[in-house]
């Protein structure tokens, strides 16, 4: 049966994201969460809808797809799909629902600031900048549907472009966005490396060294991000039921992991207009279950420098939607399992406590799996992830500074003063600074320095251990410069006394 098409040539004009979007001339706006637009507008003439668009964040997305929505009132009707685990896991689809369905009160966001917030389980916020009567006419003038599956949309998008045209709902209407422009210390730009023990403490150090040091750049959605090249993260000691702090400043709690874990640790089948799961391309894609292969090849040679599993795909270039987890590599050393992980473009601020803990799960799951079924009865070592492209995106921009100011000086007096580089010993002999280096656990003697000038030893010092931490090498510096004062001066001197 040929339906005959309405000839609605409405122009659907955003404010925010334009470049993201795929644009008709009808009166309904599908919102496809993760799956992706095309999939839709595949199935789609251009007078059956007004956009399509994919809204990934409930407390980032919604607010400017409602400041677009305001914008072109022609929009009567909304699809929201909410087709895939990755839709159930963010809740945008089902917080944009509640929009309509619930409203909307008075509160404060995440970082404290008033806005309004969703009445919903899932925390959504919009601008309070954005008038109240707006957002409560939008809500009455829209008709919606939640669709879960790819046909159910297309089917409930050609049912609203059967349905008679109507005016739109009142005038364009645009409200003021406030930005804020950080200030940005000098840095290095490329490869950075930072430790925690926990992922929770060393997120904060990634956020901090980003926003105080990352360069600002056009992304390729619509927006700005700061970013670093090539950080290193190391996290030596996550707990094995994870470390979540009480109260919880990470962007995910324990449900979400659970759900999370399952997306990198289970396959999936391929689905039309999902791009790619970690399980999926981990077990599945390459016809091989590359998990079950790294854990066969380090019982079989547990010093295999090549326990590699790859998720990228030499096809991942025809297409947009390519996975941010490229490689991952086990290594066993002094009985200790450590994983390594290779993101190629990475947000810091939104997924990387998902990607970090979810990975974690899995360098977890391959320890227990080889401990059962070989005599490798292996520690947990480091989580260490390489985030290639590790950026923070404008609108997180303030979360991460509320979270630095809240969190990043807490984390800062906690530090022990263990070095890894070793210990010096200063000591003043026979008219000389006498420098003995040793290493940090059985104090074995690794190198001395000797000399009159401060200066001159903190250099050699730093020079031959590059990697102290900048701390110890500052209170080196100053004990090197008593010592030399003693000298002169003909005073005893004792490391750490006044
Ligand atoms: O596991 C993931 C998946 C996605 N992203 C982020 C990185 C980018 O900000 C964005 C993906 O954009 P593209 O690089 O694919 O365009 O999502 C992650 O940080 N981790």
């Amino acid at each position: 049966m040929t339906v005959a098409l309405k000839a609605n040539q409405f122009e659907y004009k955003a404010l925010y994201k334009p470049n993201q979007l795929i644009y008709g001339l009808g009166q309904t706006a599908v919102i496809t969460g993760w799956t992706v637009k095309q999939a839709i507008a595949l199935h789609l003439h251009t007078s059956e809808y007004a956009v399509i668009g994919q809204l990934y964040s409930p407390t980032r997305g919604i607010n400017l797809l409602i400041r677009n929505l305001l914008y072109n009132p022609h929009v009567r009707f909304l699809v929201v799909l909410n087709a895939t685990k990755e839709d159930k896991n963010a809740g945008a689809g089902e917080c944009l629902l509640d929009f309509f369905f619930h409203g909307f009160e008075e509160g404060v966001s995440d970082n404290g600031l008033p806005c309004w917030v969703i009445r919903s389980n899932i925390p959504g916020y919009i601008d309070i900048e954005v008038e109240k009567s707006a957002l409560e006419q939008l809500r009455e003038s829209v008709k919606f549907a939640s669709a879960k599956s790819i046909a159910d949309a297309v089917n409930q998008a050609k049912s609203y472009a059967l349905e008679e045209t109507l005016p739109a709902w009142g005038k364009k209407l645009e409200f003021p966005l406030s930005t804020v422009q950080p200030s940005i210390l000098p840095g290095p730009r490329y490869g950075h490396r930072i430790e925690g023990k926990t992922i929770a403490e060393t997120w904060v150090k990634i956020i901090h060294r980003i926003k105080t040091t990352g360069t600002i750049r056009p992304t390729g959605y619509d927006g700005q991000w700061q970013e670093l090249i090539d950080l290193i993260a190391v996290v030596t000691d996550e707990p094995e039921d994870f470390y979540f702090p009480e109260p919880n400043y990470l962007p995910i709690d324990r449900n979400f992991l659970q759900e999370y874990i399952s997306q990198i640790l289970d396959d999936a089948p391929y689905q039309e207009g999902v791009k790619y799961t970690y399980g999926q391309r981990l077990r599945s894609w390459f016809g091989r279950d590359q998990i079950e292969q790294v854990i066969q090849k380090l019982i079989g040679e547990i010093d295999a420098a090549s326990a590699v599993m790859n998720l990228w795909d030499v096809k991942d270039h025809d297409k947009g939607g390519s996975p941010c987890l490229n490689h991952i590599w086990l290594r066993v050393v002094d009985n200790e399992l450590s994983l390594t992980a290779t993101l190629r473009s990475n947000d810091m601020f939104a997924a990387w406590v998902a990607n970090a803990m979810g990975l974690r799960a899995l360098q977890q799951h391959i320890r227990d799996d080889i401990a059962k079924r070989s005599e490798y009865d292996l520690k947990m070592g480091p989580l260490i992830t390489i985030s290639q492209s590790a950026h923070i995106y404008d609108d997180t921009w303030s979360n991460a500074e509320q979270l630095i100011q809240k969190q990043y000086a807490a984390i800062c007096r906690k530090i022990d003063y263990n070095d890894e580089c070793g210990n010096f010993l200063i000591e003043v002999d026979q008219g000389k600074i006498v420098v003995t280096h040793t290493t940090m656990g059985s104090g074995e003697v690794v190198g001395s320095y000797f000399g009159k000038d401060a200066l001159t030893l903190i250099r050699e010092i730093c020079a031959a251990s590059p990697s102290i931490r900048p701390d110890h090498a500052g209170y080196l510096g100053m004990e090197l410069n008593k010592a030399a004062e003693c000298l002169k001066i003909g005073k005893q001197y004792v490391q750490d006394r006044k």
